[in-house]
């Protein structure tokens, strides 16, 4: 930023920080698209960048009164580089749908306007499916007209909002809030179309950039893409990521390809965690998809990576597990291969972490549904808030008799015991009566029987002990088990994945609670994404990982690709095989220096003919 001569630079910094430290000079700063491999250091230039900013440029920053936005993809990435950066306010370093948050809210009228066209249009589409529909007075209309009424509610409180919130931390229900996708979708727009916004933008963040932009909504990217476009000598966009990492759907597909072309593309070429025979593994798992090519360090191990091949009917598979870290240990000389807690057993996909910790049936429905998705890896909607911080605890605080506790959260969820009950105000002492004898009757329910969080949430709502958010209140009346195929196809999506997760088991619910609060011990994509680890086990079963996103099959060719998957392929679109591929990239690339690979499939031989004529040699496969 300030005119720097080279010896300024740490000895650690490589030719891409010195580059990207310049792209960011605020007189005249460059966009540009930091696109690398797995452990090519990006997440290090990012830091190493941002740190010495911090040390030179920190008074330029505060004079013009802007600061550098950061944006990451997961709060614990967020986290990170806030204390790395000593939590300095020249920076804001903030998840995706806290900075489009922050950017919107002071535009209560726009965003009033936009929630009401977008409100009058869902309204619009769910009557042409009730106008439709043969059958008025059947489930699916009644339904249908249901969600319909609860829109126009929101509709017609509307204008009597006076300001607009955005995930409450206490779950309380709120009027006001809006969701994630809202959030993103309105300010995508209000970039795109308002020059006010860009200049605003631009102003206060003259840089801004994002980790993992390969996961950004794509939406939101077109408008910063646009935003950039419109302001190039005063504002630049940096994007870090990585093509092959892409998840999940949702962002930006011709990110590489479709940049303007005065962009700055760093490259970085090295993969400095892995081992060689890992890097190689891993070129070969993408050379057929794009050109990207890594080198490994000077410095890099040999390394050694082992598939086993496993009959999926066979059932013990801690046991089965535990032999293969012995065979580890074995092949490796590494004595740690024995000891479970230093071997990274890496299920990263989220059902099957679902599966293995317990949590399918309440995450499974809502993790399938493109909108939800989001925020139920994140746990931050206001439903899931209202479950996680409300229900769950109050369902312990009365199991385990804690009554300060259990007024704590009643006052916390309800008006039940406040100055708006006028009961409460009138006779308290009957109302906490009337409480204590919901609570009793309701413990010996949640002691004697296997209660569904539907039923849970039923009678917290029927009793008064806690109030039910509106969107959530919508998706409780009918239990979606009494509708059949042919009457789901009319319902809403994000109705039909409430009500089965609503039919979920209390246990379930609180394991999915301790698996975003990260105390479960299962690691994720999300969660191990620009990790690393010595030893990675990766299990690859498509049987416990729910298989609507993967299918770990089709990549290892027990299972033939189906006509929709080649018709995608053939349109140069997404696919099951080609996500999977990507998530198979990802795990690999975590080791540093022995990796297992465990495929449980239903067909041995034919995962272990393709596998010597693809990525492995023939003494790296082991049958078991
Ligand atoms: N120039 C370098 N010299 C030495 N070590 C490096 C260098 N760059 C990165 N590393 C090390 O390599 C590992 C991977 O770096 P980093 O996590 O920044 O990569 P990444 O590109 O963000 O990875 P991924 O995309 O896989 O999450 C880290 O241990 C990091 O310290």
């Amino acid at each position: 930023m300030t005119d720097i001569n080279e010896d300024n630079f740490p000895p650690h910094f490589d030719d891409v920080d010195k580059d990207i430290y310049h792209f960011l000079n605020l007189d005249s700063p460059s966009s540009f698209l930091l696109f690398a491999g797995a452990g090519s250091g990006k997440t290090r230039t990012l830091v190493n960048v941002l740190e010495h900013v911090k040390k030179h440029d920190l008074n330029r920053i505060i004079d013009t009164g802007s600061r550098i936005a950061v944006i990451t993809y997961t709060n614990a990435a967020c986290n990170e580089i806030k204390h790395r950066l000593q939590f300095d306010p020249a920076f804001s370093v903030s998840t995706i749908h806290s900075f489009a948050w922050d950017l919107i809210k002071p535009f209560t009228e726009d965003i009033r306007e936009f929630l009401r066209q977008r409100l009058a249009d869902q309204i619009s589409e769910l009557q042409e499916k009730i106008y439709k529909v043969r059958d008025k007075n059947g489930k699916t209309a009644v339904k249908n007209a249901k969600s319909r009424d609860s829109k126009q509610r929101r509709l017609e409180q509307i204008d009597r909002i006076t300001d607009f919130s955005y995930s409450p931390t206490a779950g309380k229900p709120e009027r006001d809030a809006l969701n994630h996708v809202e959030v993103i979708a309105m300010a995508s727009e209000f970039i795109v179309s308002s020059a006010l916004m860009q200049t605003l933008l631009t102003n206060k963040f003259p840089i801004l950039l994002i980790d993992e932009s390969q996961d950004t909504d794509k939406n939101l990217m077109n408008a910063l893409i646009a935003a950039q476009q419109n302001n190039q000598n005063k504002f630049a966009l940096g994007l870090f990521g990585d093509m092959m990492q892409r998840i999940y759907g949702g962002g930006k597909e011709d990110l590489d390809t479709g940049l303007p072309s005065d962009w700055k593309r760093p490259a970085k070429l090295i993969n400095y965690r892995c081992p060689k025979r890992v890097v190689t593994l891993i070129n070969n798992i993408r050379v057929d998809i794009d050109d990207m090519q890594q080198e490994p360090s000077k410095s890099s191990l040999e390394g050694i990576v082992r598939l086993f091949i496993v009959n999926a009917q066979q059932k013990d598979k801690h046991q089965i597990e535990a032999s293969i870290r012995a065979s580890m240990r074995d092949i490796t000389n590494d004595e740690m291969w024995v000891d479970a807690e230093s071997v990274k057993c890496l299920t990263l996909e989220h059902a099957m972490a679902a599966d293995r910790g317990g949590f399918a049936e309440f995450f499974g429905p809502l993790a399938s549904n493109s909108d939800l998705r989001d925020s139920v890896l994140n746990g931050t909607s206001q439903e899931l808030k209202f479950i996680i911080n409300l229900v769950l605890p109050l369902v312990e605080a009365i199991v385990s008799d804690k009554h300060f506790e259990i007024t704590r959260l009643i006052k916390l969820g309800s008006t039940m015991m406040s100055s708006s009950n006028t009961d409460f105000v009138r006779e308290p002492i009957k109302c906490i009566k009337k409480v204590d004898t919901s609570i009793e009757k309701f413990k010996f329910k949640l002691i004697n029987e296997e209660l569904t969080l539907r039923e849970v949430i039923e009678y917290f709502s029927r009793s008064g002990l806690l109030d039910v958010p509106e969107r959530l209140n919508t998706h409780m009346d009918t239990d979606i088990s009494s509708f059949s195929e042919e009457e789901r196809e009319e319902l809403e999506k994000e109705y039909i994945a409430w009500g089965l997760a609503l039919r979920a088991k209390m246990p379930s619910v609180k394991s999915y609670s301790n698996y975003i609060n990260e105390s479960s011990g299962f690691a994720t994509h999300q969660g191990v994404k620009g990790l690393e680890f010595d030893r990675v086990m990766a299990v690859l079963d498509d049987d416990s990982a729910g298989g609507f996103l993967f299918k770990y099959e089709k990549l290892l060719g027990a299972e033939p690709l189906s006509s929709t998957d080649m018709k995608n392929e053939a349109d140069g679109k997404d696919s099951t095989p080609l996500r999977t591929r990507r998530l198979f990239y990802v795990i690999c690339s975590r080791a540093e220096k022995s990796l297992a690979i465990v495929a449980y499939t239903n067909n041995p031989e034919a995962v272990k003919a393709n596998a010597i004529q693809s990525w492995f040699k023939d003494n790296e496969v082991v049958m078991l």
